[in-house]
Protein backbone atom coordinates (compact mmCIF):
# COMPACT_ATOMS: atom_id res chain seq x y z
CA UNK A 1 0.00 0.00 0.00
CA UNK A 2 1.65 3.33 -1.03
CA UNK A 3 0.79 6.57 1.30
CA UNK A 4 1.58 9.49 -0.14
CA UNK A 5 1.90 12.59 2.81
CA UNK A 6 0.70 15.99 2.02
CA UNK A 7 2.28 18.88 3.39
CA UNK A 8 0.32 20.77 6.33
CA UNK A 9 -1.12 18.56 9.46
CA UNK A 10 -4.41 20.15 8.79
CA UNK A 11 -4.66 17.66 5.06
CA UNK A 12 -5.49 14.25 5.43
CA UNK A 13 -3.25 11.78 3.66
CA UNK A 14 -4.06 9.89 0.31
CA UNK A 15 -4.27 5.81 0.46
CA UNK A 16 -4.11 3.68 -2.19
CA UNK A 17 -6.62 0.86 -2.19
CA UNK A 18 -8.14 -1.54 -4.92
CA UNK A 19 -11.75 -0.81 -5.47
CA UNK A 20 -14.28 -1.65 -8.26
CA UNK A 21 -11.10 -3.58 -9.99
CA UNK A 22 -9.09 -0.08 -10.13
CA UNK A 23 -6.14 1.37 -8.26
CA UNK A 24 -7.84 4.49 -6.14
CA UNK A 25 -6.59 6.87 -3.45
CA UNK A 26 -8.87 6.70 -0.80
CA UNK A 27 -8.78 10.07 2.12
CA UNK A 28 -7.88 9.68 5.50
CA UNK A 29 -8.25 12.82 7.48
CA UNK A 30 -6.41 13.68 10.41
CA UNK A 31 -7.86 13.61 13.55
CA UNK A 32 -9.59 16.77 14.96
CA UNK A 33 -8.76 19.44 16.26
CA UNK A 34 -7.42 20.76 13.28
CA UNK A 35 -3.61 21.50 13.74
CA UNK A 36 -2.89 24.30 13.08
CA UNK A 37 -5.81 25.33 15.45
CA UNK A 38 -8.47 26.82 14.15
CA UNK A 39 -8.68 30.76 14.05
CA UNK A 40 -11.19 31.53 16.47
CA UNK A 41 -10.49 35.15 16.76
CA UNK A 42 -11.80 35.64 12.88
CA UNK A 43 -14.67 33.75 13.68
CA UNK A 44 -15.82 35.85 16.81
CA UNK A 45 -18.24 37.59 15.50
CA UNK A 46 -19.86 34.70 13.70
CA UNK A 47 -19.43 32.78 16.95
CA UNK A 48 -21.20 35.71 19.07
CA UNK A 49 -23.74 36.13 17.09
CA UNK A 50 -24.74 31.99 16.68
CA UNK A 51 -24.80 31.65 20.65
CA UNK A 52 -26.78 34.94 20.85
CA UNK A 53 -29.31 33.56 18.42
CA UNK A 54 -29.36 29.99 20.32
CA UNK A 55 -30.16 31.40 23.21
CA UNK A 56 -32.99 33.42 22.54
CA UNK A 57 -33.98 29.91 20.99
CA UNK A 58 -33.17 28.40 23.96
CA UNK A 59 -34.88 30.88 26.30
CA UNK A 60 -38.05 31.26 24.28
CA UNK A 61 -39.17 27.29 25.49
CA UNK A 62 -39.80 28.73 28.68
CA UNK A 63 -42.51 30.78 27.23
CA UNK A 64 -44.20 28.18 25.50
CA UNK A 65 -47.27 27.38 26.96
CA UNK A 66 -46.05 23.98 26.29
CA UNK A 67 -42.84 23.42 25.18
CA UNK A 68 -42.79 19.73 24.18
CA UNK A 69 -45.58 20.52 21.70
CA UNK A 70 -43.35 23.17 19.80
CA UNK A 71 -40.46 20.79 20.02
CA UNK A 72 -42.74 17.89 18.43
CA UNK A 73 -44.14 19.71 15.56
CA UNK A 74 -40.42 21.11 14.77
CA UNK A 75 -38.46 18.16 15.23
CA UNK A 76 -41.77 16.51 12.32
CA UNK A 77 -40.54 20.36 10.39
CA UNK A 78 -37.02 19.23 10.27
CA UNK A 79 -37.71 15.63 9.57
CA UNK A 80 -39.64 16.96 6.36
CA UNK A 81 -36.70 19.42 4.98
CA UNK A 82 -33.95 16.68 6.10
CA UNK A 83 -36.27 13.85 3.89
CA UNK A 84 -36.42 17.10 1.10
CA UNK A 85 -32.51 17.38 0.76
CA UNK A 86 -31.84 13.63 -0.91
CA UNK A 87 -35.30 14.27 -3.14
CA UNK A 88 -38.01 12.99 -0.57
CA UNK A 89 -41.35 14.58 -1.68
CA UNK A 90 -43.17 14.04 1.28
CA UNK A 91 -44.58 17.27 2.59
CA UNK A 92 -45.32 17.90 6.44
CA UNK A 93 -48.94 17.49 5.96
CA UNK A 94 -48.38 14.11 4.89
CA UNK A 95 -46.23 12.83 7.63
CA UNK A 96 -48.83 14.72 10.11
CA UNK A 97 -52.06 12.35 8.12
CA UNK A 98 -49.54 9.67 8.42
CA UNK A 99 -49.60 9.61 11.67
CA UNK A 100 -53.51 10.04 12.13
CA UNK A 101 -53.13 6.86 9.19
CA UNK A 102 -55.06 9.02 7.23
CA UNK A 103 -52.80 8.66 4.28
CA UNK A 104 -54.78 7.19 1.47
CA UNK A 105 -53.11 7.65 -2.09
CA UNK A 106 -49.72 8.96 -0.03
CA UNK A 107 -46.20 7.32 -1.09
CA UNK A 108 -45.83 5.31 2.15
CA UNK A 109 -42.08 4.82 1.79
CA UNK A 110 -41.42 8.28 1.46
CA UNK A 111 -43.27 9.07 4.51
CA UNK A 112 -41.95 6.61 6.10
CA UNK A 113 -38.98 7.83 5.86
CA UNK A 114 -39.93 11.19 7.43
CA UNK A 115 -41.31 9.35 10.48
CA UNK A 116 -38.29 7.45 11.06
CA UNK A 117 -35.97 10.59 11.28
CA UNK A 118 -38.75 11.75 13.71
CA UNK A 119 -38.57 8.41 15.72
CA UNK A 120 -34.12 8.74 15.33
CA UNK A 121 -34.16 12.12 16.69
CA UNK A 122 -36.62 11.41 19.68
CA UNK A 123 -35.03 8.40 20.50
CA UNK A 124 -31.33 10.15 20.60
CA UNK A 125 -32.93 12.28 23.19
CA UNK A 126 -34.38 10.05 25.01
CA UNK A 127 -31.06 7.94 25.14
CA UNK A 128 -28.83 10.83 25.72
CA UNK A 129 -30.57 10.70 29.41
CA UNK A 130 -28.77 7.71 30.30
CA UNK A 131 -25.73 7.44 27.63
CA UNK A 132 -23.38 9.69 26.05
CA UNK A 133 -23.25 10.42 22.55
CA UNK A 134 -21.02 7.51 21.68
CA UNK A 135 -20.59 5.17 18.41
CA UNK A 136 -23.21 2.63 19.45
CA UNK A 137 -25.90 5.22 19.88
CA UNK A 138 -25.25 6.73 16.25
CA UNK A 139 -25.69 3.04 14.83
CA UNK A 140 -28.74 2.32 16.55
CA UNK A 141 -30.12 5.83 14.68
CA UNK A 142 -29.18 4.64 12.02
CA UNK A 143 -30.62 1.25 12.30
CA UNK A 144 -34.26 3.50 12.96
CA UNK A 145 -33.40 5.84 10.32
CA UNK A 146 -33.46 3.15 7.73
CA UNK A 147 -36.10 0.69 8.63
CA UNK A 148 -38.50 -0.26 6.39
CA UNK A 149 -37.33 2.61 4.18
CA UNK A 150 -35.24 3.39 1.47
CA UNK A 151 -31.70 2.11 2.10
CA UNK A 152 -32.95 -0.53 4.12
CA UNK A 153 -30.30 -2.86 2.09
CA UNK A 154 -27.59 -0.64 2.89
CA UNK A 155 -26.66 -2.64 6.22
CA UNK A 156 -28.74 -0.27 8.54
CA UNK A 157 -27.10 0.25 12.32
CA UNK A 158 -23.65 -1.41 10.80
CA UNK A 159 -20.72 0.28 9.92
CA UNK A 160 -19.69 -0.33 6.07
CA UNK A 161 -18.18 -2.98 5.00
CA UNK A 162 -16.89 -2.36 2.13
CA UNK A 163 -15.56 0.71 0.22
CA UNK A 164 -17.83 3.43 -0.88
CA UNK A 165 -17.70 6.71 -2.65
CA UNK A 166 -19.19 9.93 -3.29
CA UNK A 167 -19.70 11.73 -6.74
CA UNK A 168 -19.02 9.78 -9.67
CA UNK A 169 -20.16 6.20 -11.31
CA UNK A 170 -17.36 4.51 -9.78
CA UNK A 171 -14.53 4.58 -7.44
CA UNK A 172 -12.42 5.43 -9.82
CA UNK A 173 -14.28 8.29 -11.05
CA UNK A 174 -15.24 9.57 -7.84
CA UNK A 175 -15.07 13.18 -6.37
CA UNK A 176 -13.96 11.47 -3.66
CA UNK A 177 -13.48 8.08 -1.48
CA UNK A 178 -14.10 8.24 2.02
CA UNK A 179 -11.03 5.80 4.12
CA UNK A 180 -10.43 2.68 3.35
CA UNK A 181 -12.12 -0.46 5.67
CA UNK A 182 -9.18 -0.84 7.57
CA UNK A 183 -9.07 2.34 8.53
CA UNK A 184 -12.42 2.78 9.41
CA UNK A 185 -11.65 1.86 12.80
CA UNK A 186 -9.61 3.94 14.14
CA UNK A 187 -10.98 7.08 12.37
CA UNK A 188 -14.48 6.31 14.12
CA UNK A 189 -12.82 5.86 17.26
CA UNK A 190 -10.99 9.19 17.59
CA UNK A 191 -13.87 11.04 16.49
CA UNK A 192 -15.59 9.26 19.09
CA UNK A 193 -13.03 10.58 21.68
CA UNK A 194 -13.37 14.05 19.95
CA UNK A 195 -17.31 13.90 20.81
CA UNK A 196 -15.93 13.33 24.72
CA UNK A 197 -12.76 15.93 24.92
CA UNK A 198 -12.85 19.00 26.84
CA UNK A 199 -9.60 19.77 26.82
CA UNK A 200 -8.83 21.34 23.43
CA UNK A 201 -11.14 24.82 25.29
CA UNK A 202 -12.66 24.91 21.73
CA UNK A 203 -15.87 26.33 21.99
CA UNK A 204 -19.07 23.38 21.54
CA UNK A 205 -20.97 24.90 18.58
CA UNK A 206 -17.35 25.10 16.40
CA UNK A 207 -16.50 21.31 17.45
CA UNK A 208 -19.89 20.65 15.87
CA UNK A 209 -19.35 22.44 13.08
CA UNK A 210 -15.92 20.22 12.93
CA UNK A 211 -17.80 16.80 14.02
CA UNK A 212 -20.23 17.02 11.10
CA UNK A 213 -17.67 17.49 8.14
CA UNK A 214 -15.54 15.09 9.95
CA UNK A 215 -18.41 12.49 10.29
CA UNK A 216 -19.09 13.23 6.51
CA UNK A 217 -15.76 12.86 5.58
CA UNK A 218 -15.55 9.25 7.08
CA UNK A 219 -19.00 8.63 5.37
CA UNK A 220 -19.29 5.42 8.09
CA UNK A 221 -22.37 3.77 6.46
CA UNK A 222 -23.18 2.82 3.10
CA UNK A 223 -26.50 5.32 3.28
CA UNK A 224 -27.74 7.76 5.45
CA UNK A 225 -24.35 9.67 5.69
CA UNK A 226 -25.80 12.82 5.23
CA UNK A 227 -29.01 12.52 7.27
CA UNK A 228 -27.10 10.55 10.49
CA UNK A 229 -24.38 13.82 10.21
CA UNK A 230 -27.45 16.55 10.41
CA UNK A 231 -29.07 15.11 13.21
CA UNK A 232 -25.71 14.57 14.83
CA UNK A 233 -25.15 18.48 15.48
CA UNK A 234 -28.05 18.81 17.52
CA UNK A 235 -27.99 15.92 19.16
CA UNK A 236 -24.44 17.08 20.11
CA UNK A 237 -25.74 20.30 21.03
CA UNK A 238 -27.97 19.01 23.63
CA UNK A 239 -25.81 16.31 25.21
CA UNK A 240 -23.21 19.42 25.56
CA UNK A 241 -26.42 21.45 27.16
CA UNK A 242 -25.89 24.72 24.68
CA UNK A 243 -29.63 23.76 24.00
CA UNK A 244 -32.05 22.22 26.42
CA UNK A 245 -34.33 20.91 23.45
CA UNK A 246 -33.65 20.11 19.93
CA UNK A 247 -35.19 23.26 18.23
CA UNK A 248 -31.93 23.58 16.06
CA UNK A 249 -32.97 22.71 12.52
CA UNK A 250 -30.13 23.57 9.91
CA UNK A 251 -31.67 21.11 7.50
CA UNK A 252 -33.37 24.04 5.31
CA UNK A 253 -30.41 26.15 5.22
CA UNK A 254 -28.33 23.24 4.00
CA UNK A 255 -30.67 22.79 1.15
CA UNK A 256 -31.08 26.10 0.43
CA UNK A 257 -26.86 26.42 -0.15
CA UNK A 258 -26.81 22.84 -1.00
CA UNK A 259 -23.99 24.07 -3.75
CA UNK A 260 -21.77 25.89 -0.60
CA UNK A 261 -22.15 23.53 1.68
CA UNK A 262 -20.72 20.62 -0.20
CA UNK A 263 -18.31 22.95 -1.84
CA UNK A 264 -16.88 23.86 1.98
CA UNK A 265 -17.24 20.46 2.55
CA UNK A 266 -14.54 19.47 -0.52
CA UNK A 267 -12.52 22.42 0.47
CA UNK A 268 -11.98 21.18 4.12
CA UNK A 269 -10.47 18.22 2.83
CA UNK A 270 -8.46 19.68 0.06
CA UNK A 271 -6.84 23.01 1.46
CA UNK A 272 -7.84 22.70 4.63
CA UNK A 273 -10.25 25.45 5.05
CA UNK A 274 -11.95 24.82 8.45
CA UNK A 275 -12.13 28.81 8.92
CA UNK A 276 -14.09 29.06 5.91
CA UNK A 277 -16.79 26.01 6.81
CA UNK A 278 -16.48 27.42 10.29
CA UNK A 279 -17.83 30.48 9.10
CA UNK A 280 -20.60 29.05 7.11
CA UNK A 281 -21.74 26.87 9.28
CA UNK A 282 -22.25 29.74 12.49
CA UNK A 283 -23.97 31.85 10.11
CA UNK A 284 -26.51 28.93 9.32
CA UNK A 285 -26.84 28.38 12.76
CA UNK A 286 -27.78 31.72 13.77
CA UNK A 287 -29.86 32.45 10.47
CA UNK A 288 -31.86 29.27 11.94
CA UNK A 289 -31.95 30.16 15.33
CA UNK A 290 -33.24 33.38 14.75
CA UNK A 291 -35.91 32.01 12.44
CA UNK A 292 -37.02 29.31 14.68
CA UNK A 293 -37.15 32.02 17.14
CA UNK A 294 -39.38 34.50 15.64
CA UNK A 295 -41.82 31.04 14.78
CA UNK A 296 -41.81 30.35 18.21
CA UNK A 297 -42.73 33.44 18.97
CA UNK A 298 -45.90 33.84 16.65
CA UNK A 299 -47.15 30.06 17.64
CA UNK A 300 -47.54 31.86 21.34
CA UNK A 301 -48.90 34.39 19.99
CA UNK A 302 -51.66 32.01 17.59
CA UNK A 303 -52.41 30.27 20.65
CA UNK A 304 -52.72 33.03 22.84
CA UNK A 305 -55.67 34.51 20.64
CA UNK A 306 -57.06 31.50 19.44
CA UNK A 307 -57.75 30.79 23.11
CA UNK A 308 -59.57 34.52 23.31
CA UNK A 309 -61.60 33.87 20.06
CA UNK A 310 -62.93 30.55 21.90
CA UNK A 311 -63.77 31.96 24.95
CA UNK A 312 -65.25 34.80 23.47
CA UNK A 313 -67.26 32.63 20.66
CA UNK A 314 -69.02 30.17 22.33
CA UNK A 315 -71.08 30.12 25.86
CA UNK A 316 -68.30 28.92 28.73
CA UNK A 317 -69.75 25.23 28.85
CA UNK A 318 -69.03 24.41 24.75
CA UNK A 319 -65.76 26.88 25.42
CA UNK A 320 -64.53 24.78 27.69
CA UNK A 321 -64.59 21.58 25.89
CA UNK A 322 -63.63 23.50 22.73
CA UNK A 323 -60.37 24.76 24.92
CA UNK A 324 -59.76 21.13 25.85
CA UNK A 325 -59.89 20.20 21.95
CA UNK A 326 -57.56 22.91 21.04
CA UNK A 327 -54.68 22.10 23.02
CA UNK A 328 -54.56 18.76 21.51
CA UNK A 329 -54.79 20.36 17.98
CA UNK A 330 -51.26 22.55 19.39
CA UNK A 331 -49.79 19.00 19.57
CA UNK A 332 -51.18 17.17 16.43
CA UNK A 333 -52.27 19.96 14.14
CA UNK A 334 -54.59 17.38 11.80
CA UNK A 335 -57.28 15.28 13.87
CA UNK A 336 -59.89 13.45 13.86
CA UNK A 337 -63.29 13.36 16.14
CA UNK A 338 -62.34 9.32 17.07
CA UNK A 339 -58.38 10.91 18.20
CA UNK A 340 -60.03 13.51 20.17
CA UNK A 341 -62.74 11.05 21.69
CA UNK A 342 -59.99 8.49 22.40
CA UNK A 343 -57.35 11.26 24.11
CA UNK A 344 -59.43 13.66 26.27
CA UNK A 345 -62.55 10.83 27.70
CA UNK A 346 -65.35 13.12 26.46
CA UNK A 347 -68.10 12.11 24.59
CA UNK A 348 -68.43 11.99 20.68
CA UNK A 349 -71.25 14.36 20.73
CA UNK A 350 -69.25 16.61 23.09
CA UNK A 351 -66.45 16.66 20.98
CA UNK A 352 -68.38 17.47 17.93
CA UNK A 353 -69.33 20.50 19.54
CA UNK A 354 -66.18 21.72 20.42
CA UNK A 355 -65.17 20.77 16.68
CA UNK A 356 -68.18 22.90 16.12
CA UNK A 357 -67.19 26.05 17.96
CA UNK A 358 -63.28 25.79 16.42
CA UNK A 359 -65.22 25.86 12.96
CA UNK A 360 -67.28 28.96 13.77
CA UNK A 361 -64.12 30.81 15.16
CA UNK A 362 -62.04 29.66 12.08
CA UNK A 363 -59.42 28.13 14.20
CA UNK A 364 -59.84 24.66 12.38
CA UNK A 365 -61.24 23.46 9.18
CA UNK A 366 -62.01 20.28 7.63
CA UNK A 367 -60.30 18.96 4.67
CA UNK A 368 -61.20 15.74 3.29
CA UNK A 369 -64.51 17.30 2.37
CA UNK A 370 -65.86 13.46 3.05
CA UNK A 371 -68.68 12.49 5.62
CA UNK A 372 -66.94 9.88 7.59
CA UNK A 373 -63.55 9.66 8.73
CA UNK A 374 -63.55 13.53 8.54
CA UNK A 375 -60.19 14.83 9.57
CA UNK A 376 -59.79 18.71 10.55
CA UNK A 377 -56.65 20.80 10.35
CA UNK A 378 -55.56 23.50 12.45
CA UNK A 379 -54.78 25.63 9.43
CA UNK A 380 -52.69 28.97 11.16
CA UNK A 381 -50.34 26.37 12.99
CA UNK A 382 -50.11 24.94 10.21
CA UNK A 383 -48.87 27.75 7.59
CA UNK A 384 -46.65 28.94 10.28
CA UNK A 385 -45.31 25.27 10.95
CA UNK A 386 -45.01 25.13 6.95
CA UNK A 387 -42.90 27.52 5.99
CA UNK A 388 -39.67 27.26 4.28
CA UNK A 389 -41.21 23.47 3.51
CA UNK A 390 -43.68 24.34 1.08
CA UNK A 391 -47.02 26.80 0.64
CA UNK A 392 -49.70 25.26 2.61
CA UNK A 393 -52.38 25.03 -0.22
CA UNK A 394 -56.27 26.05 1.06
CA UNK A 395 -58.32 23.37 2.95
CA UNK A 396 -60.03 22.81 -0.23
CA UNK A 397 -57.15 21.61 -2.38
CA UNK A 398 -56.89 18.73 -0.05
CA UNK A 399 -60.33 17.53 -1.10
CA UNK A 400 -59.37 17.29 -5.17
CA UNK A 401 -56.23 15.06 -4.26
CA UNK A 402 -58.02 13.08 -2.47
N1 LIG B 1 -17.62 16.25 -1.32
C1 LIG B 1 -18.11 15.77 -0.18
N2 LIG B 1 -17.31 15.46 0.85
C2 LIG B 1 -17.79 14.96 2.00
N3 LIG B 1 -19.09 14.76 2.23
C3 LIG B 1 -19.92 15.06 1.24
C4 LIG B 1 -19.49 15.59 0.00
N4 LIG B 1 -20.55 15.79 -0.77
C5 LIG B 1 -21.61 15.39 -0.04
N5 LIG B 1 -21.23 14.98 1.18
C6 LIG B 1 -22.06 14.54 2.30
O1 LIG B 1 -22.65 13.32 1.97
C7 LIG B 1 -24.04 13.37 2.30
C8 LIG B 1 -24.77 12.37 1.44
O2 LIG B 1 -24.40 11.06 1.90
P1 LIG B 1 -25.46 9.86 1.93
O3 LIG B 1 -26.08 9.72 0.59
O4 LIG B 1 -24.85 8.68 2.58
O5 LIG B 1 -26.49 10.51 2.97
P2 LIG B 1 -28.07 10.56 2.94
O6 LIG B 1 -28.51 10.93 4.30
O7 LIG B 1 -28.60 9.28 2.37
O8 LIG B 1 -28.35 11.74 1.91
P3 LIG B 1 -28.69 13.28 2.12
O9 LIG B 1 -27.60 13.94 2.87
O10 LIG B 1 -28.73 13.77 0.70
O11 LIG B 1 -29.99 13.35 2.85
C9 LIG B 1 -24.39 14.84 2.08
O12 LIG B 1 -25.51 15.26 2.82
C10 LIG B 1 -23.14 15.53 2.59
O13 LIG B 1 -23.22 15.71 3.98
Amino acid sequence: MAIAVLPSQRLGRFVEITAGGEIVRAFLPPPLPPNPPVDLLRLQERLSLAHLALGRLDGIAMLLPRPELFLYMYVRKEAVLSSQIEGTQSTLADLLRFEIRAHDGQPIDEIREVSNYVDAIMYGLDRLQHLPLSLRLIRELHERLLRNSRGEGKSPGEFRRSQNWIGGSRPGNALFVPPPLNELDSCLDALERFLHEEGSGLPVLVKAGLIHVQFETIHPFLDGNGRIGRLLVTLYLCARCVLHQPLLYLSLFLKTHRADYYRLLQEVRERGAWEEWLDFFLGGVAETADQAYRAAGRIVDLFRGDRERIRSGAESRRANSALRVHELFQCHPFLTAHFLVEQTGLSMPTVNSALSVLEEVGVVAEVTGRRRGRIFGYRDYLAILNEGTEPLPAAGSNVAKE
